[in-house]
């Protein structure tokens, strides 16, 4: 659906080349915002009446936690059961150091010292994958883990989280994980995790607080195995069946399938 979004864009004149394809095409073509437009049915000018199918909006899950909250583990098995393409934030920011791009040595640097890359960088990242994805339906890990995350993904990819997950883990345990947990990872030591957790406390709780007050957010108590904790991550997905049934990539013995054998 984004590709079909993507293609339209073309036709767009070159003068709004700084907006997103995305941006320009729903801007232009009806003055309307992403949101707005997946979510309003619209009329062209001349065209006042007639009533176009409603596009359907993305189906956004932001998924946060401490380092070592079990966020990435835990996307494995939903993306597993339930299909959702798998964006980690801080995968494509890896990528990024990997890849020797004009950020990589910036985003090596504040990783090392356990702090957050600039907003615009990260969204930027997402946003790219967003577009070019076939998917509609995204697990987003590891974002926002600020109020300026959520509000630059806002305000440039112009789309809202119908889930929000929170890994609720003790320090104590997500100290002892990451330091178990030998990715060869720049930032898993003990200096860089005590920042990690300071930032975190400091940074993401007023994210957690957001989605809370919106009714988005669902806790999950990040003790235990990792069949036990996705016992809880399970039921959290039925009141979206439908949205998720009609995915191209969905497993097809998951719950949410019709009599799967
Ligand atoms: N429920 C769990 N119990 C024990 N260890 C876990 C659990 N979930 C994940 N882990 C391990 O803890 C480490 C951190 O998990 P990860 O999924 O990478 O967390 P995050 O993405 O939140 O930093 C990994 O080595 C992982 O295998
Ligand atoms: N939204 C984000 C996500 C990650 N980062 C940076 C800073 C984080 O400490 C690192 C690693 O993030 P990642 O989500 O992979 O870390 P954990 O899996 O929680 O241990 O990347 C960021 O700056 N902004
Ligand atoms: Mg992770």
């Amino acid at each position: 659906m984004w590709r079909r979004v993507a293609s339209l864009s073309s036709t767009i004149s070159s003068s709004s080349r700084s907006l997103s394809r995305n941006q320009v095409f729903f801007q232009a073509a009806f003055g309307l915002s992403i949101r707005e437009s997946y979510a309003t049915e619209i009329s062209k000018p001349g065209e006042e009446g007639v009533l176009r199918p409603k596009e359907k909006a993305p189906f956004i899950t932001f998924v946060l936690g401490g380092p070592g909250s079990g966020k990435g583990t835990q996307c494995e098995k939903i993306v597993e059961t339930f299909g959702l393409t798998h964006l980690s934030a801080g995968d494509l920011l890896r990528r990024e150091i990997a890849m020797h791009t004009q950020n990589g040595a910036m985003i090596l640097n504040l990783i090392k010292d356990g702090k957050i890359v600039p907003s615009e960088v990260t969204v930027k990242l997402l946003q790219k994958e967003l577009e070019s994805s076939n998917s509609s339906k995204f697990l987003i890990d590891g974002f926002p883990r600020t109020e300026e995350n959520r509000v630059a993904f806002e305000r440039i990819v112009g789309a809202d989280p119908d889930v929000v997950l929170f890994f609720d883990c003790p320090e104590e345990e997500m100290v002892k994980r990451v330091l178990n947990r030998n990715q060869g990872r720049v930032d898993d030591n003990i200096t860089t995790m005590k920042k990690r957790l300071k930032i975190f406390e400091a940074l993401n709780r007023p994210v957690i607080d957001y989605y809370k007050n919106k009714g988005k957010l669902y806790t999950i108590n990040a003790i235990g195995t990792v069949d036990d904790i996705f016992k809880q991550v399970l039921p959290i997905f039925t009141p979206f069946e439908e949205q998720l049934k009609q995915s191209r990539h969905v497993n097809p013995k998951s719950p949410l399938v019709e009599n799967s054998s």
